[in-house]
């Protein structure tokens, strides 16, 4: 029984990292203040998160596009952009997160149980935070990223092929009692039961479960008794049975009228979900397979009654089985005519042939490798494709009308290892690099001094030309300018070094420095 009642596909996109400022500290008689630009927000995630006030998917027919907040840019003075919100999206208890290849993502059991399906993405550095003894006042800042953009489908299961509907008091838990193992609370109050219970009947071959749930009163699609509680369940059960009371007490009521006012709450209850099930395959509840069970015949009263009720009921179309859930009259019959209600819910809801194993949530994975790089052609000319998360991260983060961010992007590649490698594979100056695997990935043309590519771009980076001594350098200061370099490379070690033991990189060929002085700041 993993009959799916509802499926919709929903377009997710996390928010957009801000972008980093670039700044620079404006004060009286203090001209070059240094860089004070602040780093973007990051942007917000997109995330499901089980709600049991939730029971159906219906909002996400009407709204397939859901998108986080954007991380704002950053600011002058140091002053960061805010991250962007992240988008909560409530499921029903039991949804289940599929990829569009059919891949389960998340199988979401237990209130408040999240899943984080579009990651937002990283707000980028300003250039306060890009400066360093080597590139003291940096002319860039890192451009915000686009948070995940991803396509899931949802998944409802139902929780009962056939729901037991009817006044309070009707029999509904003493017909399940009688249909199967169940053993519910029974009583001849209303309400009696509060919370739906379930169980499974066994028809000739046919297994189906069958949830009893709590009475319908009038007015229950306003939520009056225990109103939307009610035709919540009622909603993830593929076909109903009416179980009609002919035994009632009331004057006022009988079969027909009580059937009159549940069929108008479940119309009702229709409407006021409506939704365009272009992609869905719920169907509204008035429209779903039913059948009736006219209860207590085993009552004077009540056999008379069934009689009485019996030709309006199939004039209206319904197949009419009169029963005793306590003398166990008639139950044979309903049962196998329940079978094949069944069959015949389980062939409109479209019997997905999932099986559904433990819940799972699958973590993406991390990084396992720097980057690896693949050689290909185009047009008979080789071209080397380097694929890793950071460098393809980094490309992003670049804006491309500015040299410095360029030759800043350059230096990390470098650094990374990338060129060292390229060497490797046999790359020849002039070869065409690509970094990363879509369509529109950055193509450049490598030159093996890429890791010194200021010089190619004509100017030193990391130089505010407004700093620059109008003499030439002392020795002192040559002296200061070497150990700055030296402290520089060392710092940059470190970092590879502490990443390396913090387990990012498994490649021992990706985590070579590059060649010494081959550095960027050697004028
Ligand atoms: N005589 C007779 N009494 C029945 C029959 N079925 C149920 N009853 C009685 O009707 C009363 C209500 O039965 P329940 O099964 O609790 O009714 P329900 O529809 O589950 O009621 P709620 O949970 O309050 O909505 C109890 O006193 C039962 O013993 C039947 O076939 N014949
Ligand atoms: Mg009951």
């Amino acid at each position: 029984m993993a009959a799916f009642i509802d499926r919709v596909v929903l377009h997710l996109s996390g928010g957009t990292g801000g972008h980093g400022c670039v700044s620079v500290h404006r004060e009286k008689f203090k001209p070059l203040g240094g860089p004070d630009g602040g780093n973007g927000g990051d942007g917000g995630a997109v995330i499901f998160r089980v709600d049991s006030q939730v029971s159906t998917l219906l909002d996400y027919h009407h709204v397939p596009h859901r998108k986080a907040e954007n991380g704002e840019g950053g600011k002058g003075g140091n002053r960061p952009g805010k991250h962007g919100e992240s988008l909560v999206l409530p499921v029903p208890e039991g949804t289940i997160v599929k990829d569009r290849a059919g891949n389960i993502l998340a199988d979401l059991i237990g209130d408040g149980a999240e899943y984080v399906a579009a990651a937002g993405g990283q707000g980028g550095l300003g250039n306060a935070a890009l400066a360093s003894k080597k590139r003291k006042a940096p002319g860039f800042a890192l451009l915000g990223i686009p948070g995940d953009e991803r396509d899931v489908v949802l998944e409802l299961k139902t929780v009962a092929d056939i729901a037991l509907v009817g006044y309070p008091s009707a029999g509904k838990s003493s017909l399940i009692a009688a249909l199967s193992a169940a053993r519910p609370k029974i009583a001849d109050y209303p309400f009696t039961t509060l919370v739906p219970n379930l169980g499974v009947v066994e028809a000739g071959e046919t297994r189906y479960t069958v949830a009893d749930v709590p009475g319908l009163i009038p007015g229950a699609s306003q939520g009056k008794g225990l109103g939307h509680e009610f035709l919540r369940h009622v909603e993830r059960c593929a076909a109903l049975v009416h179980v009609l009371d002919c035994g009632a007490l009331e004057t006022d009521r009988d079969p027909i009228s009580d059937l009159d006012v549940i069929e108008a709450e479940l119309a009702q209850y229709a409407v006021d979900s409506s939704f365009a099930g272009a992609d869905g395959q719920l169907v509204p509840l008035n429209e779903r397979p039913k059948l009736i069970a006219l209860n207590k015949v085993d009552l004077p009263d009540g056999a008379d009654m069934a009689e009485f009720v019996r030709p309006e009921l199939e004039k209206r179309g319904y197949r009419v089985f009169e029963i005793s859930a306590v003398a166990r009259q008639g139950l044979r019959e309903l049962s196998f005519a329940m079978a094949e209600l069944v069959a015949e819910a389980r062939a409109k809801i479209d019997a997905a042939p999932a099986v559904v194993e433990a819940p799972v949530i699958k973590p993406r994975a991390v990084n396992q490798r720097a980057f690896t790089i693949r050689r290909e052609e185009r047009n008979l000319e080789p071209l080397f494709r380097i694929i890793g998360e950071k460098p393809v991260r980094w490309v992003k983060q670049t804006d491309f009308r500015n040299d410095e961010a360029v030759g800043y992007l350059a230096d990390r590649l470098a650094k990374l290892g990338v060129e060292d490698e390229l060497f490797k594979v046999g790359a020849q100056p002039g070869d065409a690099v690509v970094i990363g695997d879509e369509d529109d990935s950055v193509v450049f043309d490598w030159e093996p001094t890429m890791s010194a590519g200021a010089e190619l771009l004509g100017s030193r980076r990391g130089h505010d030309v407004r700093l620059e001594e109008m003499h030439r350098p002392t020795r002192q200061q040559k002296r200061e300018e070497h150990q700055a370099r030296k402290e520089a490379k060392q710092a940059a070690r470190d970092e590879l070094e502490a990443e390396r033991r913090a387990g990012i990189w498994t490649e021992s060929a990706n985590y070579k420095m590059p060649a010494p002085e081959g550095d960027s700041d050697k004028a």
